[in-house]
This record gives structure tokens, sequence and C-alpha cells, in this order.
């Protein structure tokens, strides 16, 4: 893509050192945001003699969930906070689950909440949500938080497109007057990211599901943010030549392979540039939540 065809000017990436049609280091870039929270951390627990507090909920066994939950846990206790896991049984009920989020909130220790979804089936997602405090809601998907985001009055924001778009600042590419498509319209996703991108002024498509020509949709874009959970959906002749793809998904593919929505191989020819699966937009998911952590401890003990 060059500067012509579209504001997503050409110019150097931000940090200088990703090259144009190349493969976003999420990893590395996580790194780095962990390193400013790391640092960002020390100087809440000197000034306030306490680290943030991070409370993790897992109810349940499912796999990838736990190796997600263990990974928080571990990168907030990393870079200085107090992170605890807890784990509940497939069985507890959602009166049980309600009544331990309802003790974090109440604990003053407690800086940032997180209840790792998906949950099992008896128990209601949404009101799971909406029992975390808004304040410590780290996750950023409280409708409080929603709508915070939607008027333009950010305040904690959901961790897998605040990563997104530090990617995507990451190329250097101006978002000013930009095409964006967004394909997915989760709460956790698709919507907020979709407002993240409108608030840096792209032009904000939303596809998903019954979106007509998908294929079209998304050659409009100059920057493509991929969030549907189908193996190697978007090809790569549905790619605008030059466009930044960030790819989402989190898949098995039919030999148990981790891989996106988007089938980088192809899409990488047509790409400036593209994140991968894994070590894309998964690593920067953690290293948000941490960023998240460090804003709610701060904005908790401003406000008295
Ligand atoms: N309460 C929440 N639940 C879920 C969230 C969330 O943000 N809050 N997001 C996803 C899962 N997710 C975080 O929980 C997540 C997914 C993937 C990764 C990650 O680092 N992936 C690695 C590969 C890991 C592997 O080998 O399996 C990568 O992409 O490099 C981190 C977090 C749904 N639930």
């Amino acid at each position: 893509m060059s500067g012509s065809q579209s504001s997503l000017g050409g110019g150097a990436p931000a940090s200088g050192v990703t090259p144009p049609n190349s493969l976003l280091d999420g990893k590395a870039l996580a790194q780095k945001v962990r390193d400013e929270v790391r640092e960002d951390v020390a100087r809440f627990v000197a000034k306030h003699g306490r680290p943030p507090g991070l409370d993790v909920i897992l109810v349940g066994e499912d796999a990838a969930s736990v190796v997600y939950t263990r990974n928080k846990e571990k990168a907030s206790n990393e870079v200085g906070m107090r992170g605890r896991l807890h784990r509940l049984p497939a069985e507890t009920s959602e009166a049980e689950l309600l009544d331990r989020i309802a003790a974090l909130n109440a604990d003053e220790t407690v800086d940032g909440i997180l209840v790792q979804l998906p949950l099992p089936k008896h128990i209601r997602e949404d009101l799971v949500i909406e029992a975390v405090s808004p304040a410590k809601d780290v996750d950023g998907f409280h409708p409080i938080n929603a709508g915070r985001l939607a008027t333009g009055k950010a305040s904690l924001v959901p961790c897998t497109p605040t990563g997104c778009m530090r990617l995507i600042a990451e190329t250097g590419r101006s978002l000013e007057g930009a095409r964006a498509v967004v394909v997915g319209r989760s709460n956790i996703v698709g919507k907020p990211m979709a407002m993240l991108l409108l608030g840096a002024n792209a032009t904000v498509t939303m596809a998903h599901s019954r979106t007509k020509d998908l294929p079209a949709v998304c050659r409009e874009a100059d920057v493509l943010v991929v969030a549907v959970g189908r193996a190697r959906m978007v090809k790569g002749d549905w790619i605008k030549e030059g466009a930044v793809v960030i790819d989402v998904g989190m898949n098995r593919d039919e030999s148990g392979k981790l891989c996106g929505d988007v089938d980088t191989e192809s899409a990488r020819t047509r790409a400036s540039f593209i994140t991968p699966v894994p070590g894309g937009v998964g690593p920067m998911t953690i290293a948000c939540l941490l960023q998240n952590t460090a804003r709610a401890a701060w904005a908790r003990v401003a406000g008295g």
C-alpha cells in the first residue's frame, strides 16, 4: 500500500524496527509493555506501600483457559503485582461465583478482578460481568465501561482491542481517515475494536456472519482486524495490497496446530504488516491486562 492509495501513509514504523511486509512481533512488543508496567508498579509500591492486586477467577477445567489464567497470574507477579488465581470447580453455582466476586469487590487490596471466559453453561455470563465493580473491571467488559468507551470517555478498555491498537501503532501508519474493517462483532473484541478505531478517526466498517460478499468488504480495508474464531477463513486474495492485517483468531486446525482466522502464508504476500498466530495479538492481551490493572490501581488510590 503506498501513501497515495490511502491515508495510511508510508513511513517508518514507530520504533523503526518493523520493516514493511513483515510479521508484527507481538511477543517483543508485549515484553516492552510489560517492562513499562513493571516500572509503573515500582512507582505505585514506593508511593502506596503495597503492590497492585489482580485476582483472576477460573471456573472449570477448559484447557485453554487453564493456560491463559496461569499466564495471567504469572505475568502479574513477574511485574511486581500481587497476582492471585482462584480455581473454582465446574460445578460452582452462579450464586457461589457472585459471592466470590462480591468479596473481591470489597477487598481494599484488590484493584483488578477478571472472570475467565467462557463460563460453564449454567452460569449467566452477563450477570457475572455486571457483578464486577466497574472500577476493578480490568477486562473492560462491564456495560458501564463499554458505555464510557462508546461515548468517548474510555476508562478500562478490553485488553485484546487495546493490544491490537498498540500493534497497529507499531507499524507507524496513521489511522486518520483510513478505511478500517473489523470482522466479528463480539462484545469483548469486535465492538470495542470498532470504537477504538473510530476514536482514532478511521472510517470503520463492522462485518459479520450476515455481511454480503465479505471478501469484497475485506478488500476495501487499509486496516483489517479479524476476530471470528474460524481457522484461516480470510485468504490472501481478500487482502488489499499493502493493508495492515491484525489476526485475533486463536484456533486449532485439523492437525491440532494453533492458527488464526487469517491464512497467514497467503495473506502476508499482500499485507504490509500482519500479526502471526501464535506470537501476535495473544501476548498483547496479557500485557494490556497488566496495564489495565496498574491503571485501575492508580485510579482507585486517586479516588480515595
Ligand atoms: N475474561 C477474559 N476471558 C477471555 C479473554 C479476555 O480477555 N478476558 N480473552 C480470550 C483468551 N485470552 C485471554 O484470556 C488469551 C488468548 C490467547 C493468549 C495467548 O497468549 N496466546 C498465545 C498462544 C498461547 C497457546 O500456546 O495456547 C499466542 O497467541 O501467542 C492470551 C490470552 C478469551 N477469554
